[in-house]
């Protein structure tokens, strides 16, 4: 089973510490949403963890290996990684962009062996864009953009999801779709770590919430246990009313 292992983890640029000893683990069967403000450091945590950028103190493995020292096709292979800042379209076919995933296997758009073409079928049908497979990535909506790269990502067929603001921008039923397809995936047994904004979205659909704040891992844990009025105060600065995982923000504490 592959796992994702990160042990006291610090991250550094020059002389700001923007990650203090952070840890957590994520494993197949289980859907986990990193929260917390903007600037608390999730990006530069996840892209730490996965080996992406250089950590200053602590460990991060994926079955047992240093992050780090994967090369970027067995990384891609164990991690699927959805990125943040993604590129806005590409203007390719749908199918030639979601076939960009099975890069992990040595593969490119235009030359896919048949185990190749069967993940990215199986991706394009998970994301639900069959209908789409033909169109120009750079002629889609927000919500059709973002299965797109759901699916490149799923094409792949890695064991662990990382998704960092997979929904931004989109609006709440797109949301949902997503938020659906990724909770198939682990239904499936995959592991995902999603970074979300919407706290009654998180709550919604993961089974633990991490909480990050000042570059610190504050909290981890079911919803049950981790989302409190007290917790969306200090985190956010909000006045907010939760009722298991309800959560109904008032204003600015
Ligand atoms: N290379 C860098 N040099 C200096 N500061 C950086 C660097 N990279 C990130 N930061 C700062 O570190 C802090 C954390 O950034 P990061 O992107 O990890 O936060 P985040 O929690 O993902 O935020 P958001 O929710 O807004 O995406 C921010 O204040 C950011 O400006």
């Amino acid at each position: 089973m592959t796992d994702l292992t990160v042990t006291n983890l610090t991250v550094k640029a020059g002389r700001t510490t923007l990650v203090e000893g952070a840890g957590f683990s994520l494993v197949p069967g289980e859907l986990v949403a990193l929260l917390g403000p903007n600037g608390a450091g999730k990006t530069s945590l996840l892209r730490a963890a996965l080996g992406l950028e250089k950590r200053d103190a602590g460990t991060a493995t994926l079955n047992g290996d240093d992050c780090a020292r994967l090369s970027p096709m067995e990384r891609a292979r164990r991690v699927a990684y959805l990125p943040q800042q993604r590129p806005l379209a590409w203007p390719n076919a749908v199918r030639d962009v979601v076939a960009l995933g099975r890069y992990a296997y040595g593969a490119a758009p235009g030359r896919l062996s048949q185990p190749d073409a069967d993940a990215v079928d199986r991706a394009m049908e998970t994301c639900d864009l069959a209908a789409l497979a033909h169109r120009s990535a750079d002629t889609l909506s927000g919500g059709e953009l973002a299965r797109v790269h759901c699916a490149r990502a799923f094409a792949a067929e890695a064991p662990l999801l990382v998704a960092d603001e997979p929904v931004a921008a989109l609006d709440p039923r797109h949301q949902f779709r997503i938020m659906d397809i990724i909770q198939s995936y682990v239904a499936r047994g995959g592991g995902a770590l999603v970074v979300l904004h919407d706290i009654s979205l998180a709550a919604r659909y993961a089974s633990r919430l991490i909480w990050m704040k000042d570059g610190c891992i504050v909290a981890d844990g079911p919803p049950t246990e981790t989302l409190t009025a007290e917790r969306l105060a200090e985190i956010y600065g909000v006045r907010a009313r939760v009722h298991g995982t309800l959560v109904h923000i008032e204003g600015a504490a």
